[in-house]
């Protein structure tokens, strides 16, 4: 059987609520199913494929059975072409003129789709990214890429045992598991288990994070001892790895502007086994908590706000709920973000500024507007610092830039850049400033060739 009635009319629900796009999709799923209590545990895991199955599908299911024709069509568009489902299975649930819809929908043919169709994005993220120099084939792989579910990363608590550790102990468990390819952290689990009572998760054995984001945190370098801030640490994913990079010694800030985000923290830091981290509520990017700490930090990670649309296997609804717009605005805040909290960085110390965006617009555009008016800052390449520590991963450029198709992480940015002396700076702007003396005088001596005939 396709589904039980009740799976049904669950999915139906939840894409009642959730297709408005007023609340973010895993919001109103958990609602749900703290709405209907008597749904088992294989009841929910499929009605969450489907549901996010459509969602991720949408412009295709639009293109199919048409922008207007709502959640139930665009569900049966999803069972007949995508699901390939045959008319049999599907008249349980639907009516005899809907069904013959549906056999005409099967002999659509996807090549003749627009390229935003066949990427699966919104047109507004095509002409992002047309606006960004981007080639049809590049949106199309980085749609198909973001089309598909994502794997389930944790990563390995080093506080409290080491990677190799906990992948036999969960495979002694029968788990799915195996290393990820990149991370030295990282565990890959088959099978989407149930983690939340798990043993080893309640003990802090692991947190669940995606391989990529692992990655971003490793590029900070942090080690024993130093004073290190997560300027937007949310609940603090990349906190809990920082803090264990750092062996709980030291001093780890964890900023946000969000109370509710910083609250999501605190169990999670109870069960990392973490006592060096000091979590701190500010009021904006400038707040005078921060000034104390201004040239204090060894490294200061900027996991900036942002549009998210890298993480769209996990959170497909974000590429309906943002919006160009939505990433201008944002623009403005990650470059104020940045600039503030690099003057906590000290000489020598390292500024890592990352998002889970594929818009250049909130990447290497705000960094490369940085450096331009921050010279005491200059970008590292992260090719070297990840192959001093072992990681080979295929990267074009200086910065990191991960992509599902490429590197089978959800999309990540970022960049590396570390604060130079003032010496240093001083330096590069005398030798700046005798170059630009040593044309000015050539060029009026061309002047004085040319118009004398004298060399
Ligand atoms: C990408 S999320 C951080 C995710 C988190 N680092 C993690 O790994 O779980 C960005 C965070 O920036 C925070 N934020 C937004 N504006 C901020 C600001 N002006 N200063 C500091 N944090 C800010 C948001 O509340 C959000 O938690």
């Amino acid at each position: 059987m396709l589904l039980t009635s009740i799976q049904f009319n669950a999915i139906l629900d939840a894409l009642e609520q959730i297709l408005p796009f007023t609340a973010p999709a895993d919001v109103c799923m958990s609602r749900l199913f703290r709405e209907h209590k008597k749904l088992g545990s294989r009841d929910r895991a499929v009605i969450a494929e489907t549901v996010f199955g459509v969602l991720r599908a949408l412009p295709k299911l639009k293109w199919i059975a048409g922008e207007e024709a709502g959640g139930r069509l665009w569900l049966l568009a999803w069972h007949a072409a995508v699901e390939k489902h045959t008319i049999k299975e599907l008249s349980t649930f639907y009516r005899e003129d809907q069904l013959e819809l549906a056999k005409t929908w099967k002999g659509k043919n996807l090549a003749d789709a627009p390229l935003a169709v066949r990427a699966g994005f919104p047109q507004w993220i095509v002409d992002a990214l047309h606006a960004e120099s981007r080639t049809d084939e590049e949106i199309l792989q980085l749609g198909l890429g973001l089309g598909q579910p994502a794997p389930l990363d944790i990563r390995a608590n080093l506080l409290k045992n080491k990677r190799d550790a906990l992948l036999e102990q969960l495979q002694a468990e029968h788990f799915q598991a195996e290393a990820t390819p990149y991370s030295p952290w990282g565990i890959r689990l088959g099978g989407k288990p149930s983690l939340s009572r798990h043993p080893g998760f309640l003990g802090g054995l692991y947190e669940v994070q995606d391989e990529g984001s692992q990655l971003l945190t490793l590029l900070t370098g942090v080690r024993r001892g130093q004073m290190v801030t997560d300027f937007c640490a949310g609940a603090g994913g990349k906190t809990l790895a920082l803090g264990a990079q750092m062996q709980s010694t030291g001093r780890l800030y964890a900023f946000d502007i969000s109370e509710k985000r910083l609250a999501n923290l605190k169990p999670r830091l109870a069960r990392s086994g973490l006592s060096n981290v000091q979590s701190q509520l500010i009021a904006s990017e400038n707040d005078q908590k921060i000034k104390r700490l201004a040239g204090k930090m060894d490294a200061v990670l900027v996991d900036a706000p942002c549009s998210g649309l890298g993480t769209l296997r996990r959170n497909p609804d974000l590429k309906y709920r943002q919006s160009g717009t939505g990433v201008a605005e944002l623009n403005a805040k990650q470059a104020s973000i940045l600039a503030s909290a690099a003057r906590l960085v000290k000489t020598g110390g390292r500024l890592v500024y990352a998002t889970c965006s594929i818009l250049e617009s909130e990447n290497s555009a705000i960094v490369d507007a940085f450096l331009a008016t921050h010279p005491e800052f200059e970008r590292v390449d992260v090719r070297t610092l990840l192959a001093k520590e072992k990681v080979e991963l295929p990267l074009e450029g200086p910065d990191l830039r991960l992509t599902p198709i490429v590197h089978g992480t959800d999309g990540f940015y970022a960049a590396v850049m570390q604060r130079r002396s003032i010496a240093a700076v001083a330096e590069e702007v005398a030798a700046a400033i005798a170059d630009a003396q040593d044309n000015a005088s050539n060029e009026a001596q061309a002047v004085v060739t040319a118009t004398t005939g004298e060399a």
